[in-house]
């Protein structure tokens, strides 16, 4: 092969390379267009998308598509056992996302050997697709917190991971780690595990207390009390797609927590429980007075169980949070579906 012709031959190869890529990129970019459009209804995000997709249209020449040889192309026809496997939508929506970013720094990196100014514009896109995937992992955060309508928050447990999965495996769809106890390593190596538990079954993870523990395990968020970080200490450190979550006991705190913006609250202890002792029932006043005035969602909280449960949704609820009626049950998967079934 002569030296011209071997330049060529590269050449036709990054060409079908920019080809394949700039394909991959615009498909993936579609697909998420098409959630943002018809899932969440919103015409800004859908808008990125859409402009998003034309300007990789843009980036198209000729002799790119005149390079494309699929016959003898030996990837058409692989494709990866979790490509048939995306379980929830999320995965779907962070599948795409990797697609889009991985085709794009291929783009910039065999950019660089066709034209500088086309891996330039790739990689300042991928740093776009980075915005877009957070602001939909932010979104479909909330609207799966406003999808679950029981909230488990844990107790410490000799089988706590056993205890939390049985309630998943009931449908359980959002979950507290709460240990006030622990070292820290253990509760970050317990954090962790639950994280991906929760992950596996397509709950939400929140970690009680402890801003740097939610981070580091990756959880959904923080649940804070009022004496703990303030909300917007939390989200500077969490970001602004994590979930955080308030305690509220009185009037006063519940247009606190509206005014910081939380996420959800906790409405409660609605009953004195032994779970959080010396502090007074709330009662169902309080209750009622959330459910008028609450700007989010909000969890009913403190003594409940499947006893009284109904009681509480009649007062005003219909959100529960439960430490003992899961943790302790005798059959906490039983116990979960019982509770799921009343909501
Ligand atoms: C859902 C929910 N609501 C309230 C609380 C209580 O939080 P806090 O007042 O900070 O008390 P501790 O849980 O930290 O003892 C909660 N954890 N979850
Ligand atoms: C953490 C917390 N915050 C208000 S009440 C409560 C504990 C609820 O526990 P239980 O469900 O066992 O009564
Ligand atoms: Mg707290």
């Amino acid at each position: 092969m002569s030296s011209e012709s071997s330049m060529d031959w590269v050449e036709t190869r990054c060409h079908r390379i920019l080809d394949a890529n700039l394909d991959r990129a615009r498909e993936g970019l579609r697909i998420l267009e098409e959630w943002c459009r018809f899932g969440l209804e919103r015409a800004d995000l859908s808008a990125t998308c859409k402009a998003l997709r034309q300007e990789v249209g843009s980036w198209h020449r000729p002799e790119f598509r005149q390079a494309r040889d699929t016959t003898h192309d030996p990837g058409t026809s692989l494709s990866h056992p979790q490509e048939r496997q995306r379980t929830d939508l999320n995965a779907v929506l962070l599948a795409n996302c990797a697609r889009v970013q991985e085709a794009l720094r291929v783009i910039e990196e065999y950019g660089k050997l066709i034209e500088g100014d086309l891996s330039d514009r790739a990689k300042a896109m991928r740093y776009q697709i980075y915005v877009l995937e957070s602001q939909l992992q932010s979104r479909d955060r909330l609207s799966r917190l406003r999808q679950a309508r029981l909230y488990l928050v844990t107790s410490p447990h000799p089988r706590l991971l056993e205890v939390v999965e049985a309630a998943l495996s009931a449908g359980l769809k959002l979950v507290q780690y709460r240990d006030k106890q622990q070292e820290d390593a253990t509760r970050l190596e317990t954090a962790c595990r639950l994280a991906e538990l929760c992950q596996r079954y397509g709950a939400l993870f929140l970690v009680n207390d402890r801003v740097d523990l939610a981070l580091a395990c990756g959880a959904d968020g923080v649940h804070l009390g009022q004496q703990d970080v303030p909300m917007d200490v939390a989200r500077r450190i969490l970001g602004p797609d994590r979930i955080v979550g308030r305690s509220t006991t009185s009037p006063e705190e519940l247009a606190r927590a509206n005014a910081e913006g939380a996420d959800y609250v906790g409405v409660g202890p609605i009953f004195a429980t032994p779970t959080k002792p010396g502090k007074a029932a709330a009662g169902f006043d309080y209750l009622g007075y959330a459910r008028q005035q609450a700007q989010q969602p909000f969890y009913a909280i403190g003594g409940i169980d499947v006893s009284n449960a109904a009681a509480v949704v009649a007062a005003g609820a219909d959100r529960l949070a439960v430490v003992r009626a899961i943790m302790e049950a005798p059959d906490p998967k039983a116990a979960t579906a019982e509770l799921l079934q009343m909501l």
